[in-house]
């Protein structure tokens, strides 16, 4: 907390300033939520983040608050305008899929870190237009087969699905690269991260830490894909209570005895791994087939069968040889010179272009009546229409 800025203080009093580019190279913004004031300011230079600060006039004082989620870069400007309890934020200058951002300000994920951290809390996430498919969680005991299952998918359908590459503190196996199958990491740096927020849900197994990032599922529906995890049950558990809405399925071994062949003879775990990886499968195929997380249990005996059940599964018949064309993904791209203003519950963009003879005028309708995910993860399920435009002669 501290002294509000004496520009900040002149403009507040002076009213919404919103989207105004200074002189200085900041573009700032104010929204006032309740009875609280947030202040958006972004220097021009590209490199730094937009910063929020907040006044709150109980208090009397500026509230900086911890600022969760990816933040965006700062750019020639940027205008906001206030959405349910989020803020609406559209870059000026940025690329198409860089433009439209949120800034939490009140949702139940902000109230959940809120009462967690006990401090003020705002956090970021990325608007994305249009939606992506429901992620895959797949879960079982170690050795069931779920690496070989999920890389006949991969390999027969290489642009429909993406995998989750999960952080973990465990070595890495002779055939793993880092990056590709886990991302391998320090135990201090990961629980650092974890205090962080950057993980969507981690778990303790076989005595190393395992962690799926927010990032790792964002960046397969960011290219277009469909997200598989593969993690264990607790984190299936964890993800199950997120707003993350996925399928799941259990793979089941056909007996303990092959479990334990297809461990060993897998070659990849010194003998004390094994015993433990064994002790833990009962547990693991217990809560699996009892608890309410799981939605379809496969059962792995004959691979190729197993295979063709989990196609049937995700609708996947014999009829599919490649990914189905998706539709082309649509991106709004903002002239540099838009305001933006909310109608009833729409929100509406004015666009000036200029062109050399004339300048021209577009009304955009963003519609954001079926939003999906938030912080800290992407915003999606954005659409916009054009609603009009008027061409002038400058
Ligand atoms: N909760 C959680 N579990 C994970 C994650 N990544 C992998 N696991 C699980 O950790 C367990 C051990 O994985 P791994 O060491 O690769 O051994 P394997 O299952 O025997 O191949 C498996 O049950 C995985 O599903 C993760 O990000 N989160
Ligand atoms: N249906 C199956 N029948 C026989 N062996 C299998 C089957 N599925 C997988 N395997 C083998 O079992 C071992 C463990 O499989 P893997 O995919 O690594 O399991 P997980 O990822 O669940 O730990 C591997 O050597 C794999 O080739």
């Amino acid at each position: 907390m501290g002294e509000a800025p004496a520009f900040l203080v002149d403009d507040l009093q002076d009213g919404p300033l919103n989207g105004l580019e200074l002189t200085n190279g900041t573009c700032k913004t104010t929204t006032t939520v309740g009875d609280k004031t947030y202040v958006t300011v972004g220097a021009d230079d590209g490199t730094l983040s937009i910063d929020v600060q907040i006044f709150d006039p109980s208090l009397g004082e500026w509230v900086y608050p911890t600022v969760l989620g990816t933040k965006p870069l700062s750019c020639k400007g940027h205008s906001t305008v206030l959405f349910e309890n989020r803020i609406l934020v559209l870059k000026k200058g940025s690329k198409p899929d860089d433009q439209i951002w949120f800034l939490e300000v009140d949702t139940e994920y902000v109230r959940q870190q809120r009462k967690k951290l006990g401090t003020e809390v705002v956090a970021w996430s990325k608007g994305v237009i249009g939606n992506a498919e429901k992620p895959i969680v797949i879960s079982g005991p170690s050795g069931v087969g779920k690496g070989t299952l999920i890389s006949m998918l991969m390999k027969e359908f290489p642009s429909m699905f993406g995998f989750s590459v999960s952080h973990t503190t465990r070595a890495p196996r002779d055939m793993e690269k880092n990056g590709v199958h886990y991302h391998f990491t320090e135990k201090s740096v990961m629980e650092k991260e974890i205090k962080n927020g950057k993980f969507l849900e981690f778990a303790s197994v076989h005595g190393n830490l395992y962690g799926t990032s927010v990032e790792a599922v964002e960046v397969v529906a960011d290219a277009g894909k469909r997200c598989i995890l593969d993690i264990d049950v607790q984190g299936a558990r964890s993800v199950k209570a997120s707003s993350l809405e996925a399928i799941f399925i259990f793979i089941c071994p056909p007996s303990m005895e092959e479990l334990e062949k297809r461990l060993r003879d897998r070659g990849t775990e010194t003998e004390e791994q094994i015993l433990k990886r064994l002790r833990n499968a009962s547990a693991e195929i217990e809560q699996g087939k009892s608890s309410n997380i799981f939605d379809f249990t496969l059962y792995n005996d004959n691979l190729e069968e197993s295979y063709e059940r989990l196609k049937k599964l995700l609708g996947l018949n014999g009829f599919v040889t490649a990914s189905p064309k998706s539709a082309a993904p649509r991106e709004i791209n903002l002239p540099m010179d838009h305001s933006v203003s909310k109608l009833d519950d729409k929100i509406i963009i004015n666009c000036i272009s200029s062109g050399p003879d004339k300048e021209s005028k577009n009304l955009i309708m963003l519609d954001v009546s079926s939003l999906k995910g938030g912080a800290p993860g992407r915003t999606r399920g954005l659409d916009f229409h054009v609603i009009g435009s008027m061409d002038q002669l400058s």
